[in-house]
């Protein structure tokens, strides 16, 4: 019998670069567990929780949540995973969160959908979540059936507070200059395994390939 791993994984990229889009790929593909930053500050916002008030103006203006917060909240949701493997989707963003994920656990890969800003921008002012599963849709890409309404639950979908355009440009900004240093403190680790392009369905079947080959590698290192 072949053993099992518990298998780490990151996705990153700029804001709208398709991570929600190909970790939904990913999770359905290969099994891993979802874990979201965005989807779960989001949810203490929709639920109005002390946190979720706090942090909902910092994030409606483009700017990053503080470490501390973050690194506490996503922290304890690892823990809660136990023995499943999983893919992490919005954290770490800056080197602080780099290195306390690094303290807890050992990253197997991290995933860099390299997607110019360009690109981004006109997509991310016509994405439609549902914030509850954080399912995302687009307009021209991906559009749900029923327009306004989720594929899987039928109920209304919403456009994000901070998808305007001008909060749009201060994310990228913060993406710049805090996120950036994060993608050289995985390659100096050996772990960062870097997509590039402008669509996402002709990234995906590449990030398939490599896992598809990792996840047979740690299979047969456990073997
Ligand atoms: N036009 C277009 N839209 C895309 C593509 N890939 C993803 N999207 C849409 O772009 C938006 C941002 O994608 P998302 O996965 O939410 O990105 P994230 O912010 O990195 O998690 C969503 O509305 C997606 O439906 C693509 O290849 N082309
Ligand atoms: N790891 C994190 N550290 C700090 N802020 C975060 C983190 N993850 C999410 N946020 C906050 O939530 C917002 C939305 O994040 P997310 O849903 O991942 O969106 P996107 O990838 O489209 O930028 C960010 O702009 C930021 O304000």
């Amino acid at each position: 019998m072949v053993l099992q791993r518990i298998f780490r994984a990151v996705i990153m990229g700029p804001p709208g670069s398709g991570k929600g889009t190909v970790s939904a790929r990913i999770t359905k593909t290969f099994g891993l567990k979802h874990i979201s930053s965005g989807d779960i500050l989001r949810a203490n916002i929709n639920a109005k929780t002390e946190l979720g008030l706090l942090m909902k103006s910092c994030i409606d203006q483009g700017q990053l949540v503080p470490d501390d917060v973050m690194c506490r909240l996503i922290l304890s949701d690892l823990r809660a995973m136990g023995q499943n493997s999983w893919l992490l989707d919005g954290f770490p963003r800056t080197a602080f969160q780099a290195e306390a994920l690094d303290d807890a656990y050992s990253v197997d890969t991290v995933i860099n959908l390299n997607v110019p800003f360009h690109t981004i921008k006109q997509r991310l002012t016509s994405r439609w979540t549902h914030l509850s599963s954080g399912r995302v849709y687009n307009i021209d890409f991906n559009p749900p059936k029923v327009l306004g309404l989720d594929d899987v639950t039928g109920e209304p979908l919403v456009q994000r507070d901070d998808d305007t355009p001008e909060t749009v440009t201060r994310r990228l900004k913060a993406y710049e200059t805090q996120t950036e240093p994060v993608l050289e403190y995985y390659r100096s680790k050996g772990v960062l395994q870097i997509f590039s392009g402008t669509e996402t369905n002709k990234i995906w079947p590449h990030v398939e390939a490599f896992l598809h080959r990792k996840l047979s590698s740690v299979k047969q290192q456990v073997a």
